[in-house]
C-alpha cells in the first residue's frame, strides 16, 4: 500500500482524451486529481504547448506498480518514443511515492522522487492546487512546493495557466472536463 503523486501531459492528438483516460484508469485509487493547465514546453524543443495534469493516488502497489501503470497508460495512447522532451500523446510519470516515508531509489528505471520534478512548474503548479502543503525530497532537503515553485522562474510559473477546473473537493466526483 503506498501513495504516490503522479504527472501527466500531453501535446499530440486529443490531449483531453488521453488525459481524461488517465483519470479514469486510476478512479478507484484517486485521492485528488488536479484542474487541467495548459503549460509552455520545457526542456528547449520546440512544440506546441502541453495540456498537464497532477493525480495523488493511493493503492495496493509499490513504486514499480505505480510505474508499470504510467507505462500502459502511454501504450494505450500509442506514445511513440522519439526525441527526448519532445511532443507526445501521452507521459505520465511518477513524481513521488509514500510509504510510511518518502520512497528513495536512484534506479534508472524508476528514480524516485523524479529527478526533475523540482525544476518543472507544470508538476509543482497542479501539485500544490490539490495539496498546498505538500513536500518534496530532493538532494538538497526536502522542500516544501510553494517553496519550489518560488525559486523557480517567474515566466516559467506563469505560462502554467489553469484552463480547467478540478471538482469540488470531497464530492469524488471526476472533474468536469474528464470525457
Ligand atoms: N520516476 C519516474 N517516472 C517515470 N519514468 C521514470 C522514472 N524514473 C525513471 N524512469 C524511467 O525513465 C525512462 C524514460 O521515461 P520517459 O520516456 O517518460 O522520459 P521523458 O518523459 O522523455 O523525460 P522525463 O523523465 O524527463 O520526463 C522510462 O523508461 C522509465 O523507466
Ligand atoms: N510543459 C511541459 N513540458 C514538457 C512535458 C510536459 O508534460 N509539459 N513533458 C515533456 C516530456 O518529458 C517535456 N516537456
Amino acid at each position: 500500500m503506498s501513495r504516490a503523486v503522479l504527472s501527466a501531459g500531453s501535446n499530440m492528438g486529443d490531449t483531453v482524451a488521453h488525459l481524461s483516460a488517465v483519470v479514469r484508469a486510476v478512479a478507484d485509487e484517486l485521492i485528488a486529481v488536479s484542474g487541467m493547465y495548459a503549460t509552455a514546453p520545457w526542456g528547449g524543443v520546440e512544440q506546441a504547448d502541453f495540456h498537464n495534469i497532477t493525480l495523488i493516488t493511493e493503492g495496493l502497489r509499490d513504486g514499480m506498480g505505480w510505474l508499470r501503470l504510467c507505462r500502459d497508460l502511454e501504450c494505450a495512447a500509442d506514445r511513440v518514443r522519439d526525441v527526448r522532451w519532445g511532443p507526445r500523446t501521452l507521459d505520465v510519470d511518477v513524481i513521488s511515492v509514500d510509504d510510511d516515508g518518502p520512497v528513495l531509489s536512484d534506479d534508472p528505471e524508476l528514480t524516485l522522487p523524479h529527478p526533475r520534478a523540482a525544476r518543472r512548474a507544470f508538476v509543482l503548479v497542479p501539485w500544490r492546487e490539490i495539496e498546498p502543503d505538500a513536500r518534496l525530497w530532493t538532494p538538497a532537503g526536502t522542500r516544501s512546493i510553494a517553496e519550489l515553485i518560488a525559486a523557480l522562474p517567474a515566466d516559467e510559473v506563469a505560462q502554467v495557466r489553469q484552463i480547467a477546473p478540478c471538482s469540488d473537493a470531497g464530492t469524488g466526483a471526476l472533474p468536469e472536463w474528464v470525457r
